[in-house]
């Protein structure tokens, strides 16, 4: 007896392959793994409309037949009959979402060159329709040659047409193989737009903006001009409310200078809690505008195209498309960032995932950076409009960017070897942001950011405060050199003068590993204690930087913070989620070895090059 013929239910991922092949075969399935490779297999039985048997094979989801994927490559094998051990298919069930005709008929019109029976099940018809999308199947079928039938998989609504469809296919059909189109995209855009009967006007304007910001290659170009833009405000526009904090904390130091007597008490608020938690409090309206841009957009909708522009760049250094959005919050934080990562399945891939979003540009870096921009890099155009400070921490968030993606790559080479999985976003419809949730999202991020200050900034502070005032320094002596912050920070000098650092570094290294910021604070309370004379009480903390620590020094400092891992909450969390101890430490380990050799490396090149 002739076995049952085989058709393969095949289409891209998320079309409802296997949904439809549920709703066939029921019950009757078979379920295992490909030889050689973890991706699951999966087969049932189904009666064509004479009742006659039909074995179907729900193969991964792929976008063509050009492979990037194991899975993808386990699909196209399988058509072609070059699968090992798998029979070659006697005929097609290609599965389309129907809202997202122009994208799935691309791989469509490839598996029509195959010249095999051919049904096409126009899935989640109900979506469409939801949407207020109209497509017609029979001005489908006719542009596509082959029966085209509706189909609601998750209600089982089409399945009798389809196997009345693959019986006649099957039975009676000669299928030719059509010519593949010169143009794969125009020619799947053309049939979509011939089979669409009505549109909303939202849809079609969403759709054609996503052809435009979507677009290979003009669509990450767009996205690094919004992210240049972006660092470009953070400067711009800070200026003057950055100047008002500032006017108000040297307000607030000289009243309580002139209400209290000369002592402790008057410097631990003055040079401590004043000059070190005002010094972080300043980055405010920086830190306020980064998030304006980053709330406006996601309330646009275009936050998630931004993630569909990364996924291949992702995929590429072994990252899952879902690695996007929790290193995104790791722009904001690495804590909810790392917390975010429960949503990646595979667990590999999470771990990668962890372990590189401290290196992902968090908010607390802003004030380091801001400083030792604002002390070293000069307020220049360096083109018209664009200008070099804006540019330079462009060049940094890049440089964690790009930081990850390398470590990522290494790590699934070596710690986190396995396959990756693979992802697909729905894309929102596009939308002004809703006032009120950008006016609440910047509020909250004010108090978050003002807490913190408030509170670990504030301890560690007052905490270095003490550690530096005392003991007292005799006549003659320098305060941040004889106190006990003093004889510390030589002890940490020595291993860290090799790549460039001072006595004023190796002083900040130590209390800003509670929090980045505290390296700021830190700084701004040795001075402030140690300023001997009215002139330099007057110059701010950029100022006095600029004037005494050498460019290279500066420019090595910057590239360890690129690095450095220096928050006790992102230690604190990657311990929590990875129920141990051995991953958190492994990454303080390899994120201080790449901060070392990363600041090294600045600062011996800016030396031999003259900076
Ligand atoms: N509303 C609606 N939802 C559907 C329909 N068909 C499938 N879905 C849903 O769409 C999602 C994806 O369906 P799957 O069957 O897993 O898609 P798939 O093509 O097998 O995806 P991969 O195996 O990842 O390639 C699931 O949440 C389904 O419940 C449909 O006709 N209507
Ligand atoms: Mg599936």
């Amino acid at each position: 007896m002739n076995p049952a013929p085989l058709v393969a239910v095949v289409g891209n991922p998320n079309a409802g392959k296997s949904a439809l092949f549920n709703a066939l075969t029921g019950a009757r399935q078979k379920v295992g793994n490909y030889p050689g490779v973890t991706v699951e297999r999966k087969t049932g039985r189904t009666a064509l409309a004479d009742g006659r048997p039909v074995e179907l094979v729900d193969l991964p989801g792929a976008y063509g037949l050009d492979p990037s994927s194991p899975d993808e490559a386990v699909t196209r094998d399988v058509l072609t009959g070059r699968f090992a051990g798998e029979r070659k298919p006697d005929g097609l069930l290609i599965v389309l979402d129907a809202s997202n005709l122009d994208n799935h008929l691309r791989f469509a019109l490839q598996l029509l060159g195959l010249g095999l029976p051919t049904v096409v099940a126009l899935n989640m018809i109900d979506m469409a329709r939801r949407d207020g999308l109209d497509v017609s199947a029979d001005l489908l079928s006719i542009e596509l040659g082959v029966p085209v039938f509706e189909t609601v998989a998750v209600r089982r609504k089409g399945m009798d047409e389809l196997r009345a469809g693959l019986q006649q296919q099957l039975l009676h059909a000669k299928p030719v193989a059509r010519p593949e189109p010169d143009n794969l995209a125009r020619e799947a855009r053309r049939i979509a737009a011939a089979s669409i009967v009505r549109e909303t006007p939202v849809r079609r304007w969403s759709h054609r903006l996503d052809r435009f910001l979507l677009h290979p290659l003009a669509g990450p170009l767009i996205l690094a001009a919004i992210m240049f833009v972006m660092f470009q405000a953070v400067f711009a526009w800070s200026e003057a409310p950055i100047g008002w904090i500032e006017s108000g904390m040297a307000a607030l130091a000289d009243m309580i200078t002139g209400a209290l007597p000369q002592g402790a008490l008057r410097s631990l608020l003055v040079d401590g809690v004043i000059g070190g938690v005002g010094s972080v409090v300043v980055f405010l309206p920086q830190i306020l505008i980064l998030f304006l841009f980053i709330l406006l957009l996601e309330g646009t909708g275009y936050m998630v195209r931004a993630a569909f522009l990364m996924d291949r760049l992702m995929s590429r250094a072994g990252l899952s498309g879902r690695a996007f959005i929790p290193l995104l919050s790791s722009f904001a934080c690495a804590v909810p960032g790392i917390m975010a990562t429960r949503t990646i399945d595979n667990e590999k891939d999470r771990l990668t995932t962890i372990l590189v979003a401290p290196l992902m540009t968090c908010s607390a870096r802003l004030p380091v950076y801001t400083l030792i921009i604002a002390a070293f890099i000069p307020h220049r155009d360096i083109l018209p409009g664009v200008n070099l400070q804006g540019a330079v921490m462009f060049g940094l968030y890049l440089a964690g960017i790009v930081g990850a993606l390398g470590a990522a790559l290494l790590l699934r080479k070596t710690v986190a070897r396995g396959a990756s999985s693979f992802f697909m976003m729905e894309l929102p419809k596009y939308q002004l942001p809703a006032f009120k949730d950008v006016a609440l999202g910047l509020w909250q991020r004010a108090i978050i950011f003002l807490k913190r200050a408030g509170g670990i900034i504030m301890l560690t502070t007052v905490a270095l405060w003490a550690l530096a005032s005392f003991p007292q320094a005799g006549p003659g002596q320098k305060q941040s050199e004889v106190s006990i912050a003093g004889k510390i920070a030589s002890g940490i000098e020595v291993v860290v003068k090799p790549i460039g650092f001072n006595h004023d570094i190796a002083l900040a290294l130590l209390p800003s590993m509670a929090a980045r910021e505290v390296a700021v604070s830190a700084i701004a309370t040795v001075y402030a204690i140690d300023q001997s004379d009215e002139a330099q009480a007057e110059q701010t903390l950029a100022q006095r930087l600029g004037g005494s620590w050498p460019l290279p020094t500066a420019l090595a400092f910057l590239a360890w913070f690129v690095f450095a891992p220096q928050c006790i909450s992102t230690i604190a969390v990657t311990r929590r989620e990875t129920n141990g101890w051995k991953w958190p430490l492994f990454m303080v380990g390899y994120l201080f070895a790449l901060a070392y050799i990363a600041a090294g490396l600045t600062y011996w090149t800016a030396v031999a090059l003259g900076l």
